[in-house]
């Protein structure tokens, strides 16, 4: 059997719904769907989850929310009536606007997904099985023992099942949401419980591409990729496929196809764990993410003296502060931090370590963005790095940085913002003019 999951674009109108009526009723493996909420249209120019999350900004300044819960309700009545489905979503519509006083943001946030996933199951004639009945989580971490205990007890092996993705419930018995683009999780997690061959992520695009369609037009499609690709790409910005959600199914060796609803006869791109030789590029992708500070610290012969790194360390720790990379050098360390994660306490981080540590320099850039060039190949054949640097240092691209993780797949760069775009663009046009004279060189 197959789990298939539809993003927020798929389901965004009662034209999408149709299209996900087509794709669903077109194989009879499709038997357990999972739908995010009420995406972007070209009428819609806000996601409803995003709306919801404004409800709540409105509630807690004290200002009138119920235009834009009115126009939610909206949203899903005419999704209802266009389809001429029975569901009594006003019923719904009015417990949610009864509790919007005093509803958890969890709660709040995760009821866009509620109201597709009860109107989808009454146009596909599937079951509605709310996420909260099974989708248990514990201290943060899903339980999958009693979580497949409950769906266990709860759907037979026939049944035809359409569950609301981004939410689960917690010990408590209270709303759990994930992070956004949770749907991608719930339905890798689905995926894990019943043991599917495959998980369907249908999207907006064919597939995966090489790079950021908004930057590259018309960029390549990666055909095959591995789950640690993938994992490494989405941590690195690709909003396609959200980051968690690939180790639910990686577990099991469940393939995820990614898949386009606008154009399901387009192959898409399939994600396994080992990609057939002739089938990988030298470069799988590239992604990015912009905006970062770099603090770097230098001490003669710093990697020797762990009493000043952990007084260094202290001082991080006192301002509670979640840094991304930290690379290393014999004389220096540095801290990575997306701006908005440090927001207005560089100047005191900095002020702390001049005045509390005996270091020879501090150094803040602002202003930098990351690019990561994945491939499974980069283990393989080291010689890549060099050709990309060499491709940079031709498009008079100042590396501020470069680290390359144990992992061995990824290599990246930090850039300033504004050679962001430049540089996917270079790496990317570069690899793919020369691919067969990179291929012979190194
Ligand atoms: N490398 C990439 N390949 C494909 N899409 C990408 C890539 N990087 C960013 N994207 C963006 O991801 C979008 C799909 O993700 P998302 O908006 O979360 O879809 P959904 O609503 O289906 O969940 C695409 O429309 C595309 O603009
Ligand atoms: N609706 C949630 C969860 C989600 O997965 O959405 P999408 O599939 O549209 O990325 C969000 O916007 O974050």
């Amino acid at each position: 059997m197959k789990v298939a999951k539809f993003g927020g674009s798929s389901v965004a109108d009662a034209e999408q719904f149709k299209k996900v009526k087509a794709i669903v009723m077109g194989n009879d493996d499709r038997r357990a769907i999972v739908v995010s909420a009420a995406g972007k249209s070209v009428s819609e120019p806000v996601k409803v989850t995003d709306l919801l999350i404004k409800i709540e900004q409105l509630r807690d300044a004290g200002r009138d929310y119920l235009p834009v819960f009115n126009h939610i309700a909206k949203r899903f009545v005419a999704i209802r009536d266009e389809l001429g489905l029975n569901v009594a979503i006003e019923d719904d519509l009015r417990t949610i606007k009864q509790q919007i006083p005093q509803a958890s943001h969890d709660y709040l946030v995760s009821r866009g997904e509620f109201l597709t996933a009860k109107l989808m199951a009454d146009f596909l004639g599937f079951r509605f099985i709310d996420a909260s009945r099974f989708m248990f989580f514990s201290c943060d971490h899903f339980d999958y023992k009693a979580a497949g205990n409950r769906l266990k007890a709860i759907i037979s092996q026939s049944s035809r099942i359409v569950v609301p993705g981004f939410y689960g419930v917690d010990e408590a018995g209270m709303t759990h949401l994930m992070p956004r683009g949770g749907s991608d999780i719930s339905g890798a997690i689905l995926a894990n419980l019943l043991n599917a061959d495959l998980y369907e992520n249908w999207t907006d695009v064919s597939g995966i591409k090489m790079a950021d369609p908004r930057i590259i037009d018309q960029s390549r499609k990666i055909n095959e990729l591995t789950y640690e690709e993938l994992q490494e790409l989405s941590y690195m910005g690709i909003s396609v496929f959200q980051e968690e959600a690939v180790q639910p199914v990686r577990k099991k060796q469940i393939p995820i196809a990614i898949l386009n609803t606008n154009h399901p006869e387009e192959d898409g791109t399939l994600v396994v764990d080992h990609v057939r030789e002739n089938a990988a590029g030298l470069i799988t992708g590239i992604a990015g993410k912009r905006d970062y500070v770099i603090i770097s610290i230098n001490k003669y012969q710093l990697s020797k003296r762990l009493d000043i790194l952990s007084q260094v360390f202290a001082i991080i720790q006192r301002f509670n502060v979640s840094f991304e990379y930290l690379p290393s050098g014999t004389d220096s360390f540095s801290f990575l931090a997306k701006r908005s994660a440090v927001a207005n306490q560089v100047e005191a981080i900095i002020n702390a370590l001049e005045d509390e540590v005996d270091l020879d320099s501090v150094k803040l850039e602002t202003g930098i963005s990351l690019v990561a060039v994945v491939s499974d190949q980069l283990s393989k054949r080291p010689a890549i790095a060099g050709k990309i640097l060499d491709i940079l240092d031709s498009s008079q691209i100042k590396i501020h940085l470069v680290i390359q993780e144990s992992s061995d797949i990824k290599l990246v760069f930090g850039v300033a913002n504004q050679d962001y775009e430049k540089t996917i663009e270079k790496i990317y046009r570069n690899v793919n003019a020369n691919e067969k004279k990179l291929r012979m060189a190194i």
